[in-house]
């Protein structure tokens, strides 16, 4: 490695990402030799440097690996390889999404206390934490035609979930022409924002939707690659990124599926960087502030700024 991605792979690094997008090649090949039968090839996994895709596509792509990741066993190996990655990729803080299949038992309670040993014995030096990903949500984003109907009937359980004190990250905009759908759910407000892509008025947002996601300070998940080979922006200069960082506004770079779009959360920020002419101390202050945007409570937070005090010298030395 040169010392340009040394320094990218040491940098400590947070994010949030979805569990069966983030599966590798290798975890893959294991689980094609588990389920010969289905006939799955690694080109209907992952899409590869220069490919692009459409959304929809990408969406095709998922599906074909839930088809192999359908036992609790698959699930467990998939979870303890990814987290492997992760924290081999120098990622101190992880949360990892997914979304419970209704015929299996692939939810939260089989998952975390399994990991949790997992990370314990492998002495793997990562904190993860699950989130759970409302399917209901991301079928009104994603649906072609949403209508504000969708939005009145998702809004309650929403504010309900975050009456419960639950954190809610919520795709926002993701693609274009959701202008009430995200104004509406900007009111909840909340707590961090996927993509955002479509927000400001140069791609068909507006101004007020920015003003809200400003007043409120609500952090943005950002995932460049995902966002150019899933064509909802046209080049990696063209990216959102630049919007958001020009007015200091809270982001965190994000992988969103590193399996699926062939990254991870070193090559990620090394984009960014080396896009928009990114110093490494200002690299570096976008892992330390992201610390601020995690839905950990405060302990953690301060436990991992410590971290990054500690691992600064060795980073840059
Ligand atoms: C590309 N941008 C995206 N936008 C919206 N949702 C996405 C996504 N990437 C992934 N997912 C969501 O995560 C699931 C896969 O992981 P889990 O089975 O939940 O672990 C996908 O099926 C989709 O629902
Ligand atoms: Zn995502």
């Amino acid at each position: 490695m040169d010392n340009e991605a040394v320094f990218y792979q040491d940098l400590p690094k947070v994010l949030h990402a979805h569990l069966n997008g983030s599966v590798s090649f290798q975890t893959i090949e294991k689980l094609i030799s588990r389920k010969p039968q289905l006939n799955i090839e690694h080109s209907m996994t992952a899409i590869g440097k220069g490919q692009r895709r459409t959304l929809d596509e990408c969406f095709e792509v998922f599906k074909v690996i839930h088809k192999l990741v359908d036992t609790e066993e698959d699930i467990l190996m998939v979870a303890s390889d990814v987290i492997k990655e992760f924290a081999a990729d120098g990622v101190k803080y992880l949360e990892l999404r997914s979304t419970p299949r209704e015929e299996k038992d692939t939810g939260k309670d089989v998952i975390e206390p399994n990991i949790h040993s997992a990370c314990k014995n492998e002495g793997v030096d990562i904190d993860v934490r699950f989130l759970v990903t409302v399917k209901l949500a991301e079928d009104f984003m994603l649906s072609g035609d949403p209508t504000v109907g969708h939005g009145k009937y998702l809004l309650p359980a929403l504010e309900k979930a975050k009456n419960c004190g639950l954190k809610l990250s919520l795709h926002l905009s993701e693609v274009p022409s959701q202008l009430e759908e995200s104004d509406l759910l900007l009111n909840l407000p909340p707590d961090r924002i996927g993509h955002g892509t479509f927000l400001h008025p140069e791609v068909g947002g507006s101004q007020s939707l920015v003003d809200k996601v400003v007043k409120n300070s609500i952090p943005l998940e950002l995932c460049l690659t995902s966002n150019v080979k899933g064509q909802t922006v046209p080049c990696y200069s063209k990216h959102h990124f630049n919007y958001w960082y020009q007015l200091g506004h809270p982001s965190v770079i994000c992988t969103d599926d590193k399996g699926v779009f062939c990254t991870d959360l070193s090559q990620e920020y090394q984009l960014a960087a080396s896009t928009f002419g990114l110093s490494n101390e200002d690299i570096w202050k976008l892992s330390q502030q992201a610390i601020d945007c995690i839905f950990a409570p405060e302990d953690v937070k301060q436990q991992l700024k410590q971290k990054w005090k500690e691992l600064h010298p060795q980073v840059f030395k």
